[in-house]
């Protein structure tokens, strides 16, 4: 599981963690690390010069030694720094190790030439700043790290618009310019390659749209343990084992779970196939399936292990290709199925359609029973304008999912899984969790589907609600990874991988026994 911390616990266990060490010492673990992370990338890209940008506080001496520390290995290192403003030791070894220095002031001039002219984004090839940059291969950004707010200052977005388009970008600790604790994007920050953390990830790390700026994340260790709760949680394949429900000798097909699935219209039949067929292939004891004729034909022929009709069941999934406008009598009957649902005791995943019949007696009718809604953002809008009376609109979503996903959750009192590249899923309590492991190619009709009857199988074994949405994310992210192969995949594909993903998953690291 990878974790991240708000900057204040990181702070907090900094200072507990530097009263055991000499001064100095965790610094220097940062920066050997990083020396090491930033030599592998010289050696993989064969780069010849290394130019650090150097803020004013611990992140820009971190970038400083570090180059100071490569110089001495024969490295070509150069760093831009503020004049008057920078860290005093880590001046000193990048002076003595033969870096070479620039530095400019804040009001944008370097001695006489002023350069405050330049837009970000429209670097003048004049300025020295560009000129001084367009060597390099590789930028170290250490203009700020978590003690960054409220954006880049001037100078650092013109240091940052100065950096050629070719250069591999390596941000120390946090993409600068980017809220360290995750929030909306800035256009004008840095969006590196690569980002390289110490021990612990940042929330902007794992969330939204600032995920999109931190490149690859690679720790370095330096000891740090914060003892708050995490803000932000990351499942891995490593922990599928762990969690996954693994049937033993003494179960029966009841005792490992029974899946109701309202699921299909005239309009959406196949929906209904990819629901359960995705359950049973991930594992569920049994699936009772109901639904009109149409997509019940087509369960019957794809699926024979259903079970059509309703009877006794430990969790629902109601919603895949319900029409909530289907004039017909069996789409009445099909949308009072899924209104059913709504009072069911056992555990639900109310997904497509059935988000539409979702009005603001969910929170009291659901109260104390665990349900989980799966928009997407356009679903996760139309659902909070619906029950806050506000207009929320679907960019707003996208430009902040983490407050929308946040804000559904608190009117419905249940767990929500915004989809998205990244997908967020948040609880009535607990951290934030995020999962962002598939394919681009899963953007594809009937993967919401599939997504769907996992969770449902999840939720049927016993799982809580945060944790089956969040498992049921990366399992079904890691089939369509290995469906893919790198092309296009149809929703089918991910279900029919499911078992042999599983498998794979929980075998992971159990040593072969010849
Ligand atoms: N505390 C420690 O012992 C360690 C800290 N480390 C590094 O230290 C970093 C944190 O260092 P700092 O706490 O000095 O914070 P930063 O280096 O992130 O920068 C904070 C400085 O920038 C200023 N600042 C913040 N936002 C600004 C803005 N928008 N415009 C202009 N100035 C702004 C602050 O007033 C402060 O002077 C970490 O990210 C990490 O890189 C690592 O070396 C590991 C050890």
């Amino acid at each position: 599981m990878i974790e991240a911390f708000a900057t204040q616990d990181v702070y907090a266990a900094e200072s507990t963690l530097m009263q055991t060490l000499a001064e100095g010492e965790l610094m220097a673990r940062a920066v050997e690390g990083l020396i090491e992370v930033v030599s592998a990338r010289i050696e993989q890209l064969g780069a010849q010069r290394v130019v650090a940008l150097v803020g004013t506080g611990n992140n820009g001496a971190d970038a400083l030694y570090a180059v100071a520390g490569l110089a001495l290995t024969g490295v070509n290192c150069a760093a831009l720094h503020l004049s008057g403003k920078v860290h005093p030791g880590a001046y000193a070894a990048a002076e003595a190790a033969g870096v070479v220095l620039l530095a400019a002031d804040e009001n944008l001039t370097i001695g006489d030439f002023s350069w405050g002219e330049v837009e970000p984004g429209r670097a003048d090839k004049t300025s020295p700043i560009v000129q001084f940059l367009s060597e390099a291969d590789i930028v170290l950004d250490g203009i700020l790290g978590i003690g960054g707010r409220g954006g880049l200052p001037r100078w650092g977005a013109t240091w940052v618009a100065a950096v050629p388009d070719t250069a591999y970008v390596i941000a120390v600790d946090v993409p600068s310019g980017q809220d360290p604790n995750g929030g909306a994007l800035s256009a004008d920050g840095v969006f590196a390659d690569e980002t390289v953390t110490f021990s612990v990830a940042k929330p902007a790390h794992l969330l939204p749209p600032t995920e999109a700026a931190a490149g690859t994340l690679t720790f370095v260790d330096i000891g740090l343990l914060p003892s708050a709760e995490p803000s932000v949680r990351r499942l891995t394949r490593d922990d599928v084992a762990d969690l996954w429900p693994v049937p033993t000798a003494a179960d029966d097909k009841y005792s490992r779970g029974v899946l109701g699935v309202v699921a299909g219209s005239e309009r959406y039949a196949g929906a209904a196939v990819l629901a359960v067929t995705s359950a049973v292939e991930a594992g569920i004891g049994m699936v009772r399936y109901i639904g009109p004729a149409t997509p019940t034909g087509l369960v019957r022929q794809a699926v024979p292990e259903a079970v059509i009709g309703a009877g006794q069941v430990q969790a629902w999934v109601a919603g895949p290709g319900v029409d909530p406008d289907e004039g017909t009598e069996a789409g009445r009957a099909q949308r009072q199925a899924v209104v059913d649902v709504l009072d069911a005791p056992e555990p639900v995943v109310l997904d497509a359609g059935a988000l539409d019949l979702v009005d603001d007696s969910v929170a009291l009718r659901r109260a104390g029973r665990t349900t989980v809604l799966t928009p997407h953002a356009g679903e996760c809008a139309r659902l909070l304008t619906r029950l806050t009376s506000q207009e929320v609109t679907n960019s707003e979503v996208s430009a902040d999912p983490v407050s929308a996903a946040r804000r559904l959750a608190e009117v419905t009192g249940a767990t929500v899984l915004l989809k998205g590249s990244t997908t967020i899923v948040v609880g009535p309590e607990g951290p934030v969790r995020s999962q962002a492991d598939g394919p681009a190619w899963l953007a594809t009709a009937g993967a919401g589907d599939v997504l769907a009857g996992v969770i449902g199988v999840l939720l049927a074994q016993g799982l809580d609600g945060p944790v089956a949405a969040a498992l049921g994310s990366l399992v079904h992210s890691v089939a369509a990874d290995d469906a893919s192969g790198g092309g296009p995949l149809r929703a089918r594909r991910v279900a029919q991988a499911l078992p042999s993903t599983i498998a794979d998953l929980l075998n992971r690291g159990r040593p072969t026994v010849v």
